[in-house]
C-alpha cells in the first residue's frame, strides 16, 4: 500500500454521524423568488458535501414518477433479450466506450461486477469509432427507448445546471465565479449508465459494483425501489483520512462504516465526483459506494453522471480557497493547492484504462 500523499483530520469528527443521508429538496430553484429557502437549499448542500458527499435530492416537483419508472420497463425489457441480440450493439463495436457492456464485463478493484450495462455518452461532431469516446451511442431497438431516455438525458442536463448554481451559491461564490463555473460544464461531457443487476450468487469472488469513487462532478442516481443495494461508506469521526484524489479506492486508508442508501420516493441519491475535490480544493470528498445486490430480482439502476466540458480546465475555485485559507493549520504548514486537471484528459485516462488492460471504469 503506497503512503498517502497528504492526511487531514475528517471534519466531521465532533459531529454525530446520520444513519441515512440527508433529503435535500431542490424544488426553490425550480421557481423564481423563493430567496430565503434557496439559500436553506444551497446551505443544506454544502454541508452534505462537506460531510458525506452524498444526499437524497427530492426532485418530486421536477419529474413525474411515473417517466423513470417506465425507463426501468423499457431496460428490462432490453436486458431480457438473448444474449446474441443484445451483443450487436456490444461496446467492441463503436470507441469500446458506449454501448453494451455484458455481464461481469465490467471490473472494479481488479474484480468482475455482477452486472450488465447500457453506456450511453454525450454526443460528439465528427464520430470516428477508432478514437476512444469519440464513436456514436449505440441504442437498442426496443420501441421507445430512445425517444424517452433522450428526454431523461435532457432533464437531468438541466437539473445538473440548477444543482451546480445552488451549489455555488452554498459555497459563497461572486455572480462573476458562478458564471465562470457555470461556463465549465454548460457542455456537459455526460455519461449515462443502465445497469441490470441479476442476484448477486453467495460464493461470487466480488461485488454487483465494488467500491469506487465517481470521477466527475455530479451523479443523479435513479434505481428501482430494490431495497439494501446501493451502499455509502462513512468515515469513522475523527479517523485519519487520505485527501489525494489521485490513488485508487483499494489504496485508501479510510476506516468507517457502510450504511445503506436505499431509493426514496421522488428523490434521485446525488453524490459528488473527484471533480469537486479539485474544484473544492479537497474540502468536498466523493465518496466511496458499492452495490451488493442479493435480494432474489433483478435489479435496474439508471445513474446519469453530469459531468465537466470536455476541455473544461478544473482547478481549485477561488471561493473554496477563501473557505479553506482560515481552517487553522500546523506551524509553517503552507495551503497546498490541487493539480488543476483537464477534464476530458483525465476522462481518456480512465477509460483507455477499460480498453486496453481489461480495467474498469473505476480503476
Ligand atoms: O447501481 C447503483 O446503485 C450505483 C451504480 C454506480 O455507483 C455507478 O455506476 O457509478
Ligand atoms: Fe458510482
Amino acid at each position: 500500500m503506497s503512503a498517502p500523499s497528504s492526511l487531514s483530520v475528517a471534519p466531521s469528527d465532533t459531529y454525530p454521524k446520520l444513519s441515512s443521508l440527508p433529503i435535500i429538496d431542490i424544488s426553490p430553484y425550480l421557481e423564481t423568488g423563493n430567496h430565503h429557502k434557496r439559500i436553506s437549499t444551497s446551505a443544506a448542500l454544502h454541508a452534505a458535501c462537506l460531510e458525506y458527499g452524498f444526499f437524497y435530492l427530492d426532485i418530486s416537483k421536477y419529474v413525474d414518477p411515473e417517466e423513470p419508472a417506465e425507463l426501468t420497463r423499457l431496460a428490462r425489457e432490453f436486458f431480457a433479450l438473448p444474449e446474441d441480440e443484445k451483443a450487436r450493439i456490444a461496446l467492441r463495436n463503436e470507441d469500446g466506450a458506449r454501448g453494451y457492456a455484458r455481464l461481469k464485463e465490467n471490473v472494479t478493484n481488479g474484480k468482475a461486477d455482477n452486472h450488465e450495462g447500457l453506456d450511453f455518452y454525450k454526443p460528439v461532431e465528427d464520430p470516428d469509432k477508432t478514437k476512444p469516446l469519440w464513436g456514436e451511442n449505440q441504442w437498442p431497438t426496443v420501441p421507445g427507448f430512445r425517444e424517452k431516455y433522450e428526454v431523461w438525458v435532457a432533464k437531468m442536463k438541466a437539473l445538473g445546471m440548477i444543482v451546480i448554481e445552488a451549489m455555488a451559491i452554498g459555497l459563497g461564490m461572486e455572480p462573476e465565479e458562478c458564471e465562470d463555473l457555470k461556463s465549465q460544464v454548460d457542455d456537459s461531457f455526460w455519461v449515462m449508465r443502465v445497469i441490470g443487476y441479476p442476484p448477486l450468487p453467495n460464493d461470487f469472488e466480488g461485488f454487483s459494483c465494488g467500491a469506487h469513487k465517481d470521477y466527475g462532478c455530479l451523479t443523479f442516481l435513479y434505481a428501482d425501489p430494490t431495497p439494501g443495494a446501493l451502499e455509502v461508506f462513512l468515515q469513522d469521526p475523527g479517523h485519519l483520512v487520505q485527501t489525494a484524489p489521485d490513488l485508487p479506492p483499494t489504496e485508501n486508508v479510510e476506516t468507517g462504516v457502510w450504511i445503506k442508501a436505499d431509493p426514496i420516493p421522488g428523490c434521485v441519491v446525488c453524490n459528488i465526483g473527484e471533480m469537486w475535490e479539485i474544484w473544492t480544493n479537497g474540502l468536498y470528498k466523493s465518496t466511496l459506494h458499492r452495490v451488493i445486490h442479493k435480494s432474489a430480482n433483478y435489479r435496474v439502476s439508471i445513474p446519469f453522471f453530469f459531468e465537466p466540458n470536455f476541455n473544461a480546465i478544473v482547478k481549485p475555485l477561488p471561493a473554496a480557497l477563501r473557505l479553506t485559507e482560515g481552517e487553522p493549520k500546523k506551524k509553517g504548514q503552507v495551503q497546498k493547492e490541487y493539480k488543476p486537471v483537464v477534464y476530458g484528459d483525465f476522462l481518456l485516462g480512465k477509460v483507455t484504462n477499460n480498453f486496453d488492460t481489461a480495467k474498469g471504469r473505476y480503476d
